[in-house]
């Protein structure tokens, strides 16, 4: 379901760090933004409270008609798990598990059976060239083989919003465009916002917007190409 996500003046520290200093920054809905800066700059604190891992000290996020921040540990738990779905840098998909399994694990979490859980994540695997692995184990795939798996799993519950924290930190170039190219096709079939931290230009140039953040505040927000969907 296609929803706005609005950080509002968003303040976060740690001791005596800084690492947002009121920070504003709206996503729109199925808009693909990447949020760049350098190291230390607040970028992951910021994906962190936007995504409701983290608490702000003080300031809102809103995911639709939703305030995440008023939220009880318990209900931001829920709302992450069914709303939104998140790709981290190297997968972490559990290794006990097949490659189904890990795509139907949301599912499973969310109540589904497991026979239907695991033909949803099938399917998931089917639609991105993965029929073959699904019964792979994440140590018996290639690292784009697995972030392609780590996409299937983050979709597959349709979440409203996807948010990617170096998804291409360890890959080589050429995987790292395949698995940009996956996820944002995916994200726009599905309707699904991307949100993106990244170091790589060439990452951020999937997104229509690049967000840049420095000492944890946003020194540039610019559209970079118009919305294809
Ligand atoms: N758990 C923590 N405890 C103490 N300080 C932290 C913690 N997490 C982050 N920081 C500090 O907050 C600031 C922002 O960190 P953050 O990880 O958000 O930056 P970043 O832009 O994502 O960096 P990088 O690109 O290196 O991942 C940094 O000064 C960092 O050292």
């Amino acid at each position: 379901m296609r929803e706005t996500l609005t950080a509002s003046a968003l303040v976060k520290t740690y001791g005596s760090v800084h690492a947002l200093a009121g920070v504003d920054v709206g996503v729109g809905p199925g808009e693909r933004v990447a949020i760049m800066g350098p190291s230390g700059s607040g970028k992951s604190t910021l994906l962190h409270c936007m995504s409701g891992i983290l608490e702000p000290d003080s300031g809102t996020v809103r995911l639709g008609e939703v305030e995440v921040t008023a939220l009880s540990d318990a209900a931001r738990s829920r709302l992450r798990r069914d709303r939104l779905g998140f790709v981290f840098q190297d997968g972490q998909l559990v290794d006990e598990l097949t490659a189904a399994e890990n795509v139907a694990f949301p599912l499973l979490l969310a109540g589904w059976s497991r026979s239907k859980a695991l033909k949803a994540g099938t399917g998931w695997l089917e639609r991105l060239g993965l029929g073959p692995m699904s019964a792979r184990k994440p140590g018996e795939m290639s690292g784009g083989q697995a972030q392609r798996v780590a996409i299937a799993r983050a979709l597959v519950h349709e979440p409203a919003v996807v948010f990617a924290d170096e998804p291409t930190g360890s890959l080589d170039q050429a995987t790292g465009h395949e698995v940009m190219q996956i996820l944002t096709t995916v994200c726009s079939m599905s309707g699904a916002s991307l949100v993106v931290v990244t170091h790589d230009l060439k990452v951020a140039g999937w997104c229509e917007r690049l967000v840049e953040v420095r000492d944890a505040l946003i020194h540039d927000d610019r559209v970079l190409r118009q919305a294809t969907s």
